[in-house]
């Protein structure tokens, strides 16, 4: 039996509603239940929703609004304002950086501060996903932030020698533009006055934004390894009183490989997503 899971958001663009039925499946990566096969089908072919008219999306809109709750919409419409201006001061701090140095090195030293303090800050995601103020999967978002954050503290901030390597800029600007333009899309979402090149900024530009900052988050890690390996940083060696042993370089090694599982889910959601809202397709999961 097919069962539809998502509906097509097409002309509305994502509302942050969310409230009406359970929150997404937290164990899988992908936004369909396990088990289930999921099947893309156009709306405007199997006319399930292609055919709506703006009155009942606004009526759509509206009603989730109402779900979500004013206090909610409130805090969200905060929230993505906040990190709107946070990632925009940032951007503008690096082209000022740019324009003024005429290089890259000294550019992470001197946004680390904001970008430490923006990018903690999106740790609230998972928060909203857990509490059910968005729908996102607390899984998906979990990989994404917890790996933003395992980059910024963990590695760039941990391991001063790598902090001038060009690969920092590449995930900084992928991160920088991406998030700019998710959270003006959230909050002209929520305001409900979302301009078409926003909603199509955000579902475009992560086709080349991600992996070049994957390749940059990747590079990084890289560069990072002979510092950590020859100073045996946040590693503990046996024996000691507790008898545990844990090598950080290997540590490494092993994050880096699990972008390889990891990344595809992450890149083939937003295609979804992007099929989804752009092209207002539906997904219909067919019960094995
Ligand atoms: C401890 C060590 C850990 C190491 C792990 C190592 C493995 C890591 C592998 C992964 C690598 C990731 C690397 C990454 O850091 C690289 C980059 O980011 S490069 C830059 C490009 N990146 C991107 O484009 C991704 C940006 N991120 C996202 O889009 C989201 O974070 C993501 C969770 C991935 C996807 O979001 P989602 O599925 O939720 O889609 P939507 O955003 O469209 O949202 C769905 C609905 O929820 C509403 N929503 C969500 N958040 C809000 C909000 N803040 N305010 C209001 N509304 C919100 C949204 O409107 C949608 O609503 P509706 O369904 O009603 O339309």
């Amino acid at each position: 039996m097919g069962r539809l899971t998502e509906a097509a958001a097409a002309g509305g663009g994502a509302s942050a509603a969310r409230s009406a039925g359970p929150p997404p499946a937290p164990l899988s990566l992908s936004s369909t239940s396990p088990g289930c096969a999921a099947a893309m089908a156009s709306s405007e072919e199997d006319g399930t929703n292609g055919g709506a008219s703006e009155a009942s999306e606004e009526r759509e809109a509206v009603g989730k609004r109402r779900r979500l709750g004013l206090l909610a919409t409130i805090w969200l419409t905060f929230y993505n304002i906040a990190m709107t201006a946070g990632w925009l001061v940032l951007a503008i701090a690096m082209v000022r950086f740019y324009m003024e140095k005429g290089t890259h090195k000294g550019l992470y030293r001197s946004i680390q501060k904001t970008l430490k303090f923006f990018q903690t800050f999106a740790l609230l995601e998972i928060v909203h996903c857990l509490i059910g103020i968005v729908p996102t999967s607390v899984l998906v978002a979990g990989v994404q932030v917890s790996s933003r954050i395992f980059m910024v503290w963990l590695v760039t901030h941990s391991i001063k020698p790598i902090q001038n390597e060009e690969s920092v800029v590449l995930f900084l600007v992928a991160w920088t533009v991406t998030e700019i333009t998710r959270y003006s899309f959230y909050t002209f979402s929520l305001l409900d006055h979302l301009p078409y090149f926003i909603k199509w900024a955000r579902y475009n530009f992560f086709i080349i934004l991600y992996p070049v900052g994957v390749a940059g988050e990747l590079l990084t890690i890289y560069a990072a390894l002979p510092y950590v390996k020859k100073t045996g940083m946040f590693s503990i060696r046996l024996p000691n009183k507790y008898n545990v042993s844990f090598d950080y370089y290997y540590f490494l090694l092993i994050t880096m490989a699990s972008y390889i599982p990891l990344f595809p889910q992450l890149y083939f959601h937003m295609l979804r997503q992007r099929r989804k809202v752009l092209h207002g397709e539906v997904i219909v999961e067919k019960d094995d």
